[in-house]
């Protein structure tokens, strides 16, 4: 690797369960400071990529490297990066503020500046008048910004987010989506997964349609979209229909 590694590099990304070939040889080179968006129709193998990104599987086959740490190395690869699964990992029977303190203690961070960092995004994300209540009694929107805090809370280099807007209203929504792109801007790298196309339209920066474990279509989202042709205004909505379709990739692929 060279000495200022990619966010993700990923060579022949393979994952197999029993026959079935969930992930199929994806190669991924995502840029610092970049947002890449990961689609793909259901069961494409999406969430099975971002496990094996994520330390959390292992691959079958092929290799991939966060800021040029092998993902197959754990301990490596921990502080480098924040992942919000489609289900927020959290404790029902804690606060939104103790669940982000214990996210805190688990990294290790430093007290002070823990709270510090748990105060901003409670206000920022409009949590901080519900932060005392058990998260049980959440909204699916509020546990989703507590999965997230806590998936930001360290300050990763790379951050893997699955659906991070599902389940919010359009001003959470916007908030998120301003955070991605700060996120962004501030030198981090987000790879993210979703299937709101306006989402990915507006904060890709690299837009990569997965389809039947395989990378089908890759590149900035406007050349996606004017690639086609027969239609004028075409969107990167025609664009995922038109290479996810049974007949496979039509327009020009990934390799
Ligand atoms: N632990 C597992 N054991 C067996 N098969 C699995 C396992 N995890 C995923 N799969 C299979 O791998 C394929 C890809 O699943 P994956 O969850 O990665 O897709 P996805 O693109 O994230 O789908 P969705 O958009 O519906 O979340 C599917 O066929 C799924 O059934």
């Amino acid at each position: 690797m060279s000495s200022t590694p990619r966010a993700i590099d990923a060579d022949g990304l393979t994952k197999r369960f029993g026959s079935a070939t969930a992930v199929d040889g994806v190669d991924l080179a995502v840029e610092r400071g970049t947002v890449y968006g990961f689609l793909g129709p259901n069961g494409a193998g999406k969430t099975t990529t971002m496990r094996m990104l994520t330390t959390l599987t292992r691959p079958t086959a092929g290799n991939a490297w966060i800021a040029g740490d092998p993902v197959t190395d754990r301990g490596a690869v921990r502080d480098s990066i924040g992942y919000l699964p489609e289900e927020p990992p959290v404790f029902d029977e804690l606060t939104g503020r103790e669940q982000l303190e214990y996210t805190a203690r688990l990294r290790e961070i430093p007290r002070e500046r823990s709270q510090r960092r748990i105060d901003g995004w409670l206000e920022r994300f409009s949590l901080s008048a519900d932060a005392g209540k058990r998260i049980d009694d959440y909204s699916k929107g509020m546990r989703q910004k507590i999965g997230l805090v806590q998936a930001l809370l360290h300050e990763p280099a790379v951050v893997f987010l699955d659906e991070p807007t599902s389940g919010l209203d359009p001003r959470a929504a916007r908030t998120v989506m301003n955070a991605i792109r700060e996120l962004a801007d501030d030198g981090h790298t987000v790879f993210l997964s979703t299937h709101i196309l306006p989402v990915v339209e507006e904060l890709a920066d690299t837009v990569g349609v997965l389809f039947d474990g395989r990378i089908v279509t890759e590149g900035d989202p406007d050349e996606l979209t004017a690639q086609i042709e027969s239609e004028a205004d075409s969107t990167l909505e025609d664009v995922f229909l038109t290479v996810t379709t049974d007949h496979g990739p039509t327009v020009s692929e990934h390799r």
